[in-house]
């Protein structure tokens, strides 16, 4: 019989709101921590617990984690240990790692990345979570899907990445539906639109007579949302005043209408988003890396459209209904063609792009068929190439298993069953068209 996987960690680390944040998490996930503070904390828990992994940070307030770690590596036996180093000190983890340390860590970094290493150890991996049907049968997807209705149960404080045009607004607002606050508002507020000496007032609100023109005392976002959802979009463009303001926000969970004395309790949840490295903009200095950290506890990633093929045929389709309805006209069909143009366009502007092209090519066609040049007008058609027939038939079957595979979510037997043939006779068939499973 296999040890059951010991899943518990140790963490040695002072800085408060990074050890806070990554313990907040590890016990989200249902991973039992200790924390220590100090070097001497963390040996007094690594001598009374028996974690499965140690974290351990390179600068402690008593002394080094280098120096705790090579002290301690021969006593750990085969306990995995991964190396926290500050930005740019990654030559102290590879002389820890030729030590005996296992991996490292550079700072800055979000939760998430520290359970990835932790599944990585083999006797970390998760059990099998059941297949369910998301919002698209794609496995990204439907682990989107899960993650929202697992943090919809929870107050932690979400940040939300990826392109411009994904859907991390409408990812925020099904985070907000699915739980308890759904009945409270959801206020979105886009940190780049907003100038930056508005932004604290439009934030917090203010009081009359708080200045010039402030002719009636004004209630902010924070206030507004009650006990919904304040959803801090482009959160990577606030200004660093507001940035610091926001952060105690955070800690204290209170805030004050500019000019106002009282102190205001925050009763909304906090989701940010933002298109851009944030991890980056922290080492270069121009994101705070302790409200990095309070808004990062739990990251979320939506994958690019054009790594979502099922979801183009999906959305295209759910586009065509709103805008026929929208338009009231009846519901168009998309061509096959305009079907394979959608497919193997890279959609650098997302669903956002997605769905502009959709309506553009109902506002200029009321045809009953959507063409691929109403989706892509201007697009020159590719000349035909020059094909044997042996290997133009090759060509339309791969398209075709192609479009079947992604139309059953990429799971080999219904695709099979769809095509009418065996599933080793599919299987040998995408390997010798080249097909990836
Ligand atoms: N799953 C979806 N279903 C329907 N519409 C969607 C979906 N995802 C995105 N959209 C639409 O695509 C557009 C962009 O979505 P959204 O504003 O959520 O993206 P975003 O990632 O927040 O963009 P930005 O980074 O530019 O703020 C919106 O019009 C939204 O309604």
């Amino acid at each position: 019989m296999s040890p059951t996987p010991n899943r518990s960690v140790l963490l040695i680390e002072d800085d408060p709101v990074l050890g806070e944040s990554l313990v907040q998490r590890l016990n989200l996930e249902g991973i039992r921590t200790w924390w220590g503070r100090s070097a001497a904390e963390g040996e007094r828990l690594l001598r009374t617990q028996k974690p499965g992994l140690i974290v351990c940070d390179m600068r402690l307030p008593d002394g080094s984690g280098e120096e705790l770690l090579t002290r301690l590596l021969p006593e750990v036996g085969g306990t995995p240990v991964v190396v926290v180093t500050a930005f740019g000190e990654v030559d102290q983890a590879v002389r820890l790692i030729r030590a005996g340390a296992d991996d490292y860590i550079e700072k800055p970094f979000p939760p998430q990345v520290l359970l990835d290493k932790l599944r990585a150890f083999a006797e970390w991996s998760p059990p099998a979570e059941p297949q369910r049907e998301g919002s698209s049968g794609q496995p990204n997807m439907q682990k989107l899907e899960r993650d929202l209705e697992r943090l919809a149960r929870v107050d932690t404080n979400v940040l939300i990445t990826g392109e411009s045009g994904v859907g991390k607004e409408v990812a925020a607002r099904r985070l907000h539906e699915l739980g308890d606050r759904a009945e409270a508002p959801f206020v979105a507020v886009n940190c780049a639109a907003i100038p930056a000496e508005l932004l604290e007032s439009e934030m917090f609100g203010h009081e009359r007579g708080a200045f010039t023109g402030a002719a009636q005392r004004h209630e902010g976002f924070a206030e507004r949302a009650r006990g919904g959802t304040l959803f801090l979009d482009e959160i990577g463009e606030m200004a660093a005043p507001l940035q610091a303001k926001l952060l105690r926000l955070i800690q204290e969970r209170r805030f004050n209408r500019v000019g106002g004395r009282e102190a205001l309790p925050l009763k909304a949840r906090i989701v940010a988003a933002t298109n851009l490295d944030l991890e980056a903009r922290v080492a270069e200095g121009s994101f705070r890396e302790d409200l990095y950290y309070r808004l990062a506890v739990v990251t979320l990633h939506v994958p690019p459209l054009r790594e979502r093929p099922a979801d183009v045929e999906r959305l295209a389709q759910s586009f065509l209904a709103h805008f026929a309805s929208a338009f009231r006209r009846p519901l168009p069909t998309l061509s096959r063609a305009a079907q394979d143009a959608l497919l193997a366009h890279k959609w650098p502007g997302n669903v956002r792009e997605l769905k502009n092209r959709v309506e553009r090519a109902m506002v200029l066609s009321d045809a009953a068929v959507i063409e691929a040049s109403d989706l892509f007008p201007g697009r020159q058609e590719a000349p035909t190439p020059v094909l044997s027939l042996a290997d133009a038939r090759d060509a339309a079957e791969r398209d075709h298993i192609r479009r079947m595979l992604v139309r059953f979510g990429g799971r080999i037997a219904e695709t099979a069953q769809a095509l009418g043939v065996s599933r080793t006779t599919l299987w040998e068939r995408m390997k010798r068209l080249g097909i990836e499973a």
